[in-house]
């Protein structure tokens, strides 16, 4: 039998939404702390996020609220804001022991952090767990089959505590101990994808997806194992897995940027009045910045933080890229 004792959600954008409503379906009350007043009444009055979500229809589980002090004492939380606000939402939040599940997927621009690391300066009780893999959110909205990376820095035993409450039968967790590995797995991923979407936009066929999502790989793991990441986090769900996911398709919001780009419309127009994150957009910039100090070759990841900043066109941008000196394919620096 699933415990009685609520699942916390903060952040009631498309992720959160999705995340709450697997778990309330599944018999598991929610308690959802959404930013926005219209989207906690929608949920609550009329079962939709409408805002965020359209489409889903949520169980009577999900209990929105916008007073984050509702889910104060809830002992596990799934923290869903995204990464740039991340510390200022957990900032509301006592600082007490209790788990707190990391699904946002970015690098805090100025700091460099890591979201872990925001978290623990935040609230330094908590045990830092990330959840992370290839999810679109109206998928497991829908209940389709899902699996991801849950790296918990408390090991095994916070995996004890967390695998079963966070699986459902179609929502799989695998276990990890790389938090570091998740993290930068779900944030080179979003770099990558604006890349792929710019091929698409280009109109620059398959081959060329094919060889950045292979050669974008590369870069995510040089960067990964420069930071402590482990090959094989890297490789799987939460790497790889959503690498692929993201580079494919146009429910992507990362790719769908960069195909704007890649048909010429400029950043600042491709981002004006969107309620949703690109969460690459703001990790570009500061991702290509560690790597350059860092002295790890990402040219695909400066070359979209380049086109992000307005530096030069998508097609010159390309040209640049094939125009690089001939490598080897394995080497690592
Ligand atoms: N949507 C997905 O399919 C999906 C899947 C996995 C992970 N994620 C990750 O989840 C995170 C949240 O994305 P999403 O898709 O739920 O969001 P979204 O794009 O659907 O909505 C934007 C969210 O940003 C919040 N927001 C805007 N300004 C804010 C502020 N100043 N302070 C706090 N919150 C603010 C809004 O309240 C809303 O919840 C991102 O890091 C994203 O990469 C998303
Ligand atoms: O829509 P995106 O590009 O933010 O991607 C959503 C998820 O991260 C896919 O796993």
């Amino acid at each position: 039998m699933r415990p009685s004792v609520s699942l916390g959600v903060l952040g009631g954008g498309a992720w959160g939404t999705a995340l709450a409503q697997a778990y309330a379906a599944n018999g598991t009350p929610v308690r959802l702390w959404a930013r926005e007043p219209e989207v906690v009444a929608a949920i609550n009055a009329e079962r939709r996020n409408p805002l965020f979500l359209p489409g889903a229809e949520l169980s009577p589980g999900i209990a929105a609220t916008t007073d984050l002090a509702e889910l104060d004492d809830l002992p596990v939380l799934l923290v869903v804001a995204p990464a740039q606000h991340l510390g200022k939402v957990l900032s509301g939040l006592t600082d007490r022991p209790r788990d707190l599940v990391l699904c946002s997927k970015g690098i805090e621009a100025g700091t460099g952090r890591l979201m872990a690391d925001v978290a623990r300066e935040a609230l330094p009780l908590a045990e830092i767990a990330v959840l992370s893999g290839p999810t679109f959110a109206h998928e497991v909205a829908a209940g389709l089959p899902t699996a991801v990376t849950l790296a918990c820095s408390g090991g095994e035993a916070q995996w004890a505590r967390l695998g079963a409450l966070l699986s459902r039968p179609t929502l799989r967790p695998y276990y990890s101990d790389d938090v570091v590995g998740a993290e930068i797995g779900g944030a080179v991923k979003n770099v990558l994808a604006i890349a792929c979407g710019v091929v698409d936009g280009l109109g620059l066929g398959q081959n060329a997806r094919a060889a950045l999502i292979a050669r974008g790989y590369a870069e995510m793991t040089r960067f990964g194992l420069a930071f402590g990441a482990r090959a094989e986090t890297l490789a799987g769900l939460c790497g790889l897995g959503d690498l692929v996911l993201t580079c494919s398709s146009t429910s992507s919001r990362n790719f769908t940027l960069g195909k704007a780009l890649g048909e010429g419309i400029g950043a600042a127009e491709a981002l004006a009045g969107k309620l949703s994150v690109a969460e690459g957009a703001h990790t570009a910039p500061v991702l290509a910045e560690l790597a350059e100090q860092r002295g790890i070759a990402m040219p695909i990841v400066a070359a979209v933080a380049r086109l992000l900043a307005g530096e030069a066109p998508a097609r010159q941008v390309v040209a640049e890229l094939l125009a690089r000196p001939l490598r080897a394919e394995g080497e690592t620096a």
